[in-house]
Parts: structure tokens; C-alpha cells; sequence
């Protein structure tokens, strides 16, 4: 059984703070602390660049994807770590693309991705020529699957809603036509149990900086099928995916397999934070954090819609009624999102707003209770209730929301 408790004594958790925003930014765990001082010190401070070898440094973006491997139901030696999210859809975005059939046109994408996601693939297609992106409604993406698509890229959960896609019957479904799979796990990977291999997914990347707690910045990952990873043309072709980048050849020639994805100097120090905070899964059944988190997202939507009727407090629910349908979060539509978080987090409870009228509640049982959820829904339905949302101090909005 994994012991929630004990993976909350794994994080720095700020007195007075219910933090509901780990699906944007997850919590600093306590052996990150211990380890990057241990890496500045003992390893590129006493060791210096003999830390290459001496620490195995090359090694770490692969090593690190090994252990979130396991989380996304992917086999050892398919996941790499490094560069950032928005980077490794680019790169498995032109990969999926060489490996379509040469005579499809589309790549089919829904408004519920992210827009990084979107505008990398307009640039990359711009540059490309000849393709169109197809952005369709989330619930129209299996109608929209045919011959003419060469690619389908989405993001499993909504950053939005939280709502789920279908990876597997999706995947068939794209299969079926005759069409390469990319799939951005950024609000999955950590949140709910991934099953990569088992639903035949072609591509996957994701964040770490999320459910996975790696920090701001942490490097991203990349996922390539066994099947495809000897042939997947890494595109953005650095001297680190090169089958030999120290024998300094003039020609590329890819890595045999998922190393070919790396593209330059591994970022040591975020990379050893993340290693350090991914302790903190080992024992973790992805099973029962699935089950945890609904119970905390169920408690949550209820104790919430108890104390704040639609009609009174002009909240509406914006992610799926049905648990199994919404990945760890919950949203709540409101005229007056901004201010309403405002004012939540001057009382401790810290969430974020989606433009325009979204708050977003993310649920991490690795280290959230039941109590700080009820109490959570009491503090929101207090906001509301008593209007505190409309003190002038609630008003500005900060660059970054
Ligand atoms: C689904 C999704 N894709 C891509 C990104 C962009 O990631 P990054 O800023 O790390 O490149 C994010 C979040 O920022 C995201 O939520
Ligand atoms: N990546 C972010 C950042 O660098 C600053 C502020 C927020 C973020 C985010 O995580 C955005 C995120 N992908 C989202 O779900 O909205």
C-alpha cells in the first residue's frame, strides 16, 4: 500500500499554505535540497569536469528517463530527458511527420491543447510547407481521424478542464487510418497511471515541473516507441543524439535508439534535482494515486457545490462530472476568476486562472489531505459568499497568472 503520509514528509510544505497548483508548478521536495548541494559541491566543485566520468553526468538523461519510464507505462531505455517541453513536441511533432505516409496532409490537433503546442506545430509546418494544422473541438477528434491525416497531436489532459482524452481507443483509432501518434503528457505524467506501451502510443513527451515536481525549468522528456526508435529521424540532430558525439565526425549519425532524441549538453544540476525529487515515487502504485486523487477531486467538486449552488454564487463546474473522464485537477468557471484567486491565496489557498474566467485546482495525493481540501472548499465558498474578491488590492493582474 502506498503510504501518502509518508511521501508528504518528502516535501517542503509552507506553513499556513493548501497548495492546490502542483499541476502547474509541484512543491520543493526535501532531497533535492540535499542533492544539489551535494552536486555543487562534491561534483562540479570538487571533481570538475571529471565529473563527466566520474559522476556518470552523460549518463543522467537517459537514467532519468529510465525512472519516469516506469510511471508512463513505458519500457526501459524508451524515455529521455532534457530541453524543454515545447522543444520535444517540435522534435516528436517532425519525427511523426517522416514517419507518416508521405501523401497525408493533416495534423490534427483540438482547441483544448496547449497553445505552445499549436504554435510549434504552425512554425514547424510553415517551414515545412505544404501541411495544415486541423484544430477541432476536443469531442470531435475521433470523427476527424482519416486518410488524410499524417499526424494527431494531443495533449492527454486538458490544461483547462482536465478533461481526458481516450489515449488507447484514440490511438487505435489513428492507427487504423494509418496515422503516427504524438501524445503531450505534461498533465499526466504523475497524475494518473499512463499505460504508453499498452495503448500502442507512436511519440509521447511531457514536463517534469508539474505533478513530477522537478522544479521551475526542469527539463522535459521525450518517448519513442521501440518499434520507431531505430528509425525516427531526431531532426533537431545535435552532437549528443549522434551515435558518437566524441569521435567528432563530420556527418550525423544518429544513436541506435532514444539517445538519438537527446540534442545537447544534458543540464546537470536541474537534472539531479529532478532525479532526487522522482525518489519520492519509488513505491508509489499509480493505481492507488489514481484512486486517491479522485477521492480528493470528488471531495472537492462536492464539498465545493454544497456550500456554493450555481445560482448563488455564479460558480460553474468546467471539468467532467465523471472522475474517470478528468484527469487531477478541477476547474470552476466565474465572471470573476482573477480577483476570486486573489483573494484565495491571500487566505493560503494557493490555485491558478486560465484566461478568461477559469480557476484551476490541481489534487496531488502525494502530499495533499482530504482536510485541506474541505477546508480548501470552506475558504472559496467564504470568498464568495462575503464577496472579499472585490477589494481593490484583488484587482491587478500580475504578468504571469
Ligand atoms: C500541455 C503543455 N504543453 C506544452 C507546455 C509548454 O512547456 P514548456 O514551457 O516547458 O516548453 C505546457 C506548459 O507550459 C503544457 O501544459
Ligand atoms: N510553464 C509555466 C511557466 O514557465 C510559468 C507559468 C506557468 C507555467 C505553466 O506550467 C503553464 C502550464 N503549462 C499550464 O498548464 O497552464
Amino acid at each position: 500500500m502506498t503510504d501518502f503520509a509518508a511521501t508528504r514528509a518528502l516535501f517542503h510544505l509552507p506553513e499556513g499554505v493548501i497548495y492546490l497548483d502542483g499541476n502547474s508548478l509541484g512543491p520543493l521536495p526535501l532531497a533535492a535540497q540535499t542533492r544539489v548541494g551535494q552536486v555543487l559541491r562534491e561534483q562540479w566543485g570538487d571533481q570538475l569536469i571529471r565529473a563527466w566520468n566520474d559522476s556518470d553526468w552523460m549518463a543522467l538523461p537517459a537514467r532519468v528517463g529510465d525512472r519516469i519510464a516506469r510511471l508512463v507505462g513505458a519500457p526501459p531505455a524508451s524515455v529521455v530527458t532534457g530541453d524543454t517541453l515545447s522543444i520535444k513536441v517540435f522534435q516528436a511533432l517532425a519525427a511523426a511527420l517522416a514517419l507518416a505516409p508521405p501523401d497525408r496532409r493533416v495534423v490534427l490537433s483540438d482547441s483544448g491543447n496547449f497553445p505552445s503546442d499549436l504554435y510549434i506545430a504552425d512554425g514547424l509546418l510553415t517551414a515545412l510547407g505544404g501541411r495544415e494544422l486541423k484544430v477541432v473541438a476536443p469531442e470531435e477528434v475521433a470523427d476527424a481521424i482519416n486518410e488524410s491525416v499524417a499526424v494527431t497531436m494531443l495533449t492527454e489532459v486538458d490544461y483547462r478542464t482536465g478533461r481526458l482524452h481516450d489515449m488507447a481507443a484514440l490511438t487505435a483509432r489513428a492507427h487504423a487510418a494509418g496515422a503516427i501518434t504524438v501524445w503531450d503528457l505534461a498533465h499526466s505524467a504523475g497524475a494518473i497511471p499512463v499505460h504508453l506501451e499498452q495503448a500502442d502510443a507512436d511519440f509521447a513527451v511531457g514536463c517534469t515541473y508539474k505533478y513530477l515536481n522537478g522544479g521551475p525549468g526542469s527539463p522535459a522528456f521525450i518517448y519513442v516507441a521501440p518499434r520507431h526508435a531505430g528509425v525516427a529521424q531526431p531532426i533537431l540532430s545535435g552532437w549528443l543524439g549522434h551515435a558518437e558525439p566524441f569521435a567528432f565526425e563530420r556527418g550525423y549519425r544518429p544513436a541506435p535508439g532514444i539517445e538519438r532524441m537527446r540534442v545537447g549538453t544534458p543540464p546537470i544540476v536541474a537534472l539531479s534535482i529532478l532525479d532526487a525529487a522522482l525518489d519520492a515515487w519509488d513505491g508509489v502504485d499509480m493505481g492507488e494515486l489514481r484512486a486517491a486523487s479522485i477521492r480528493l477531486t470528488e471531495t472537492f467538486i462536492r464539498e465545493v457545490e454544497r456550500r456554493c449552488p450555481t445560482d448563488d454564487c455564479g460558480l460553474a463546474l468546467a471539468s467532467p462530472r465523471d472522475p474517470h473522464a478528468r484527469g487531477s485537477q478541477v476547474s470552476f468557471r466565474h465572471d470573476h476568476a482573477y480577483p476570486v484567486m486573489q483573494a484565495l491565496i491571500a487566505r493560503g489557498v494557493i490555485g491558478d486562472v486560465r484566461a478568461p474566467d477559469i480557476l484551476r485546482f490541481g489534487f496531488t495525493p502525494l502530499y495533499l489531505s482530504e482536510a485541506e481540501v474541505v477546508q480548501s472548499a470552506t475558504i472559496l465558498a467564504d470568498v464568495i459568499d462575503t464577496r472579499a474578491y472585490e477589494a481593490p488590492e484583488y484587482q491587478h493582474r500580475a504578468a504571469v497568472t
